[in-house]
């Protein structure tokens, strides 16, 4: 049963706790650090900072109850996916612990999906190829980008990797001139093939290849791949049972195969591997993707916070905000339930963020004093992959000193110098940022989102709220091309803005 907004008993233990500071919730139980965190794997999680006690979070894990089957469900192939009525198998990419033909065929079908992926790496490795350009967008991109982008230190450095996402060619414009059709291979990656951005900049960078190079693609939709010009054999397959935000470890991945090489890869699934098995075999008390989850419906729900931030205290993890945003707000971004009823409680916060320290500099004065508290997730990374201890000491002090200050607040010694404290946050410390503890992380988040679309009712796997919009433009493109006239377009405002772009475009 999703969540209604009676759960016994919630409400009025966020009442109790309401006027009791955070640091007040420290000192009456001083064994709270220790309780309130969780070891897995790579990760350490700390829920000491959040506004519930022992009492509310026993209240709190009560709604677990469904979850254990919800995830069974989901791992063994079932139709969690109901609005397009397919499974969401993304789990069976990188671990063997579903069950049943469903999830078995899966795993057969990425197994070899996987070895055609190793045998294109190694033959572009063995070529003269210099340069390789990974075009996609949402989930055919911010996986594959993060994880170049973050695992740098492990890049081979056998090829420059370069990302097209947007359909502003001003990227294509500025990358073109550093190229040499002959020594570079564009990826095509697209699970429909039928991607504006993805068309418009391969389009570009096929006409520029003119036969040189090389073009792969990856896709779901192989005729249409082929039908564009990529060769039979340099298309590798996605599938309709794994959503593009959750299609990292699919061949969506084979650009970061090029940069890392296949064994970190491997290292990027099995640290996902990992996180699945915990998820699936821990009872919700101890599962970190649960108490995830709930802090998060407590936070939302309970205490109806309406955003929430994203906190990586670690440069190479820049994109991880975008990332979890696509992650998050697409897959919850909704309000009516899978049985089309209307969701009675609010669902996904906004989600946002930034780096730190640089974010301590641009908007964390809001934070600390701003009328809305922000429930944020510090992201933390122990040991730094630099040799400069100093700089490194100086990240995690002011990690700590953040999350501590937001939590505890301080008095000051008049109303602007107030700090009212009571902001809750989590931390999540990685021992250190390889592929392996990247993957435990990212799928972290894809169990605790699918265990919210639970508690909600909503499908964590659909994405019907982007269509519209895309309809829009395909109706609007005609006219911005000057094929059909202005005074077509039934809207009044869109008219009157396109009457404006057209007067100044012919200036
Ligand atoms: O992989 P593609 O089919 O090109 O889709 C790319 C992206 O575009 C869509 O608009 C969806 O909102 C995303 O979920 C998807 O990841």
């Amino acid at each position: 049963m999703p969540l209604t907004p009676d759960w016994p008993g919630l409400r009025a233990h966020a009442m109790r706790l309401a006027d009791m500071p955070l640091r007040q919730l420290m000192v009456a139980d001083p064994e709270r650090a220790r309780d309130f965190s969780l070891r897995v794997g790579p990760i350490h999680a700390c829920f000491a900072r959040q506004r519930y006690d022992r009492d509310a979070l026993a209240a709190l894990f009560s709604l677990a109850a469904p979850l254990p089957d919800a995830f069974r469900r989901q791992f063994d192939g079932g139709r969690v996916n109901r609005s397009e009525d397919r499974p969401a198998l993304h789990t069976a990419l990188r671990s063997d612990l579903g069950h049943g033909a469903q999830a078995e065929a899966a795993r057969r079908s990425a197994r070899d999906a996987r070895d055609r992926m190793a045998a294109m790496v190694a033959d572009l490795e063995s070529s003269d190829i210099t340069d390789i350009v990974n075009i996609g967008i949402g989930g055919s991109d911010l996986g594959p980008r993060l994880a170049v982008q973050s695992l740098a230190e492990f890049d081979r450095g056998r090829f420059r990797t370069h990302f097209l996402f947007n359909a502003d060619a001003s990227g294509v414009q500025r990358l073109l001139p550093q190229l040499d059709p002959a020594r570079t291979a564009v990826v095509l990656v697209s699970k429909s093939f039928g991607t504006q951005e993805t068309l418009l900049n391969g389009g570009i960078l096929k006409d520029w290849l003119a036969g040189r190079g090389r073009l792969y693609a990856i896709s779901a939709a192989t005729d249409a791949a082929i039908g564009f010009g990529v060769p039979a054999d340099r298309v590798l397959p996605m599938w309709d049972w794994v959503g593009g935000r959750y299609s990292l470890w699919s061949a969506v991945g084979f650009t970061v195969a090029l940069a890392l090489g296949m064994r970190r890869f491997d290292e990027l699934l099995a640290g996902a591997a990992d996180m699945d098995r915990h998820v699936l075999e821990s009872p919700p008390e101890r599962n970190l993707a649960v108490w995830h989850a709930l802090t998060l419906v407590w936070n939302r729900n309970v205490l109806g916070h309406a955003t929430h931030a994203v906190l990586p205290y670690d440069e190479r993890l820049d994109l991880l905000p975008d990332y979890l945003q696509q992650l998050v707000m697409e897959s919850l971004g909704k309000t009516v339930r899978e049985d089309d009823s209307a969701s009675p409680v609010a669902t996904v916060p906004v989600l946002w963020g930034a780096t730190g320290t640089s974010s301590q500099h641009s908007f964390f004065q809001a934070l600390h004093q701003g009328s809305d508290p922000v429930p944020a997730d510090f992201i933390g990374v122990v040991t730094p992959a630099h040799r400069y201890p100093q700089s490194h000491s100086a990240v995690l002090a002011n990690l700590l000193a953040q999350s501590e200050a937001l939590a505890n607040g301080s008095a000051g010694s008049s109303p602007q110098k107030h700090y009212p404290g009571g902001r809750p946050n989590s931390l999540l410390l990685l021992d250190a940022l390889n592929p392996r503890s990247l993957g435990s992380l990212l799928a972290m988040y894809e169990h605790s989102v699918y265990a919210l679309s639970v508690l909600w009712g909503v499908n964590a796997f659909d994405q019907w709220g982007v269509e519209l919009g895309k309809r829009l433009a395909g109706s609007l493109l005609p006219v911005l091309a000057g094929e059909r006239p202005v005074d077509a377009v039934e809207d009044p405002v869109t008219r009157a803005l396109l009457g404006v772009i057209r007067a100044r475009q012919a200036d």
